[in-house]
């Protein structure tokens, strides 16, 4: 299994490119299973997450290359079967945005229910409730939603969904559906993710009617067919986010290119009164610290709010802050498990349900810690970039699931690590 070893204490100088994001790359491969025509995506990120639904969508018989230069070529002309098992489900919770598509161009789909996994249980009922209003009939068995339409029906229909939370790849199953359902869709309380734009944006490029994506509420007129096009996945702000909080922890300056201001603003927000410099222009965002930062309080929520996968990078950074922080957690059970790693390093944490309370220490020690789901691997990496002496990194195949080679952007920044096995 990979390790990453970390020799800590080096300041980050220079330039990377941000990658594609991967919440946009997965629900857009999923989406040129609407059409029968040619789709390329172009920035597609090189993660795990990406080869799996690559692996997913070839197994029903569609045609998916994805280039040295980052293209996905996809031709889901040749679709035979409609199905997601679950020994793919399982690596990847966003298999279940197979769902959607499938149902609305074949009128049947199999796909496994994803389990539970390491940050919450994360279940799927919204999705199911969503397309079961627009007349889909879903059964589960033997731990597979069985889709499909009532006799007689050739397509979808058209609904009034109100979900009960916000969910991302809810709002995105819906939008697809709709897209080739008949009539018109109204998504309430939906789901304003910079992914959801650019979601919408492909498939209105593909002759999909939506308006309103990037507020509370989504419309959506069914067309009888979409069509191939070509479409660049937006820039991934966690990432960036990721990449300016572990400037600001190691101190140096940096230029993200490609990177997303308008994207990251609460982020940025706080990074600036935590103390960092940052500017941002068009398709840039440079930060600039030195010393310790100010450790800063924030609870996670929807967009355009703290991110939630942006949280256990951003307690790392506090660890080392001067003074102390509330970080609360509100989109997650069980999105603490970074945490007592964290400790091994020598943070001062406490957890009390949802919140956690951090004592900025002024240095960590290098430890073995181990990853446990992706940002949490990602706080760790930050963590173990400040630490005196070396920090191991196990099973950082979470870490895989969701970054573009990290170790190759920070060692081109002047970091010390690499990859073992
Ligand atoms: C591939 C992708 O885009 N993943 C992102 C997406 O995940 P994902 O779309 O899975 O997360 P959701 O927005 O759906 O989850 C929000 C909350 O709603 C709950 N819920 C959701 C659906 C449902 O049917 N029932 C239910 O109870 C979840 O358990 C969670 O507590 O949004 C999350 C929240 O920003 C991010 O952390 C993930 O990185
Ligand atoms: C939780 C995340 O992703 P996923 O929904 O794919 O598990 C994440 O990107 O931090």
């Amino acid at each position: 299994m990979d390790k990453l070893i970390i020799r800590g204490g080096k300041r980050l100088q220079g330039t990377l490119d941000v990658a594609g994001a991967k919440n946009a790359a997965l629900p857009e491969l999923c989406a040129a299973l609407l059409t029968a025509e040619p789709v390329t995506l172009s920035n597609v990120p090189r993660l795990q997450d990406v080869s799996t639904m690559l692996k997913l969508i070839r197994n029903m018989g569609v045609s998916a290359e994805h280039h040295e230069d980052g293209r996905v070529t996809l031709d889901a002309g040749g679709l035979n079967n409609p199905e997601a098992p679950y020994e793919l489900v399982k690596t990847m919770r966003a298999s279940v945005l197979a769902l959607g598509p499938l149902l609305a161009r074949f009128g049947h789909a199999k796909v496994s229910l994803p389990g539970g996994c390491a940050i919450g249980s994360r279940p799927v009922d919204q999705h199911i409730k969503g397309l079961q209003a627009m007349g889909a009939v879903i059964t589960v068995e033997h731990g597979y939603m069985l889709a499909s339409l009532p006799e007689g029906r050739t397509r979808l229909k058209g609904a009034h969904i109100t979900t009960d939370m916000v969910t991302v790849t809810g709002t995105e199953n819906f939008m697809m559906a709709a897209a080739l359902a008949e009539g018109e869709t109204v998504l309430e309380n939906a789901a304003q993710e910079p992914e959801i734009g650019d979601l919408a944006e492909m498939l209105i490029q593909m002759g999909a009617k939506i308006e309103g994506h990037g507020t509370r509420r989504i419309r959506i007129q069914g067309v009888e067919r979409l069509h191939g096009c070509e479409h660049q996945v937006v820039a991934d702000r966690i990432e960036a986010g990721t990449f300016l909080c572990a400037v600001a922890a190691t101190g140096g300056d940096v230029v993200l290119r490609h990177g997303r201001a308008d994207h990251l603003e609460v982020v940025i927000e706080k990074l600036r009164d935590a103390g960092a410099t940052i500017e941002a222009g068009e398709g840039f965002i440079r930060v600039k610290a030195d010393g310790r930062l100010k450790a800063q309080s924030f609870r996670t929520t929807e967009y355009p709010g703290f991110p939630t996968d942006m949280q256990a990078q951003f307690m790392a950074l506090n660890c080392i802050s001067q003074g102390a922080s509330k970080v609360t957690e509100t989109i997650f059970e069980n999105r603490f498990m970074h945490v007592n790693e964290l400790v091994r390093l020598g943070a001062h944490i406490q957890i009390d349900g949802k919140v956690s309370v951090i004592e900025g220490v002024e240095k960590l020690s290098g430890a073995t810690v181990m990853a446990t789901d992706l940002r949490a691997s990602a706080s760790l990496v930050i963590a173990g970039l400040v630490a005196e002496g070396e920090t191991i990194v196990d099973r950082i195949y979470h870490l895989d699931r969701g970054y573009d080679r990290m170790e190759l952007k920070l060692r081109g920044l002047g970091a010390d690590i690499e990859r073992v096995k």
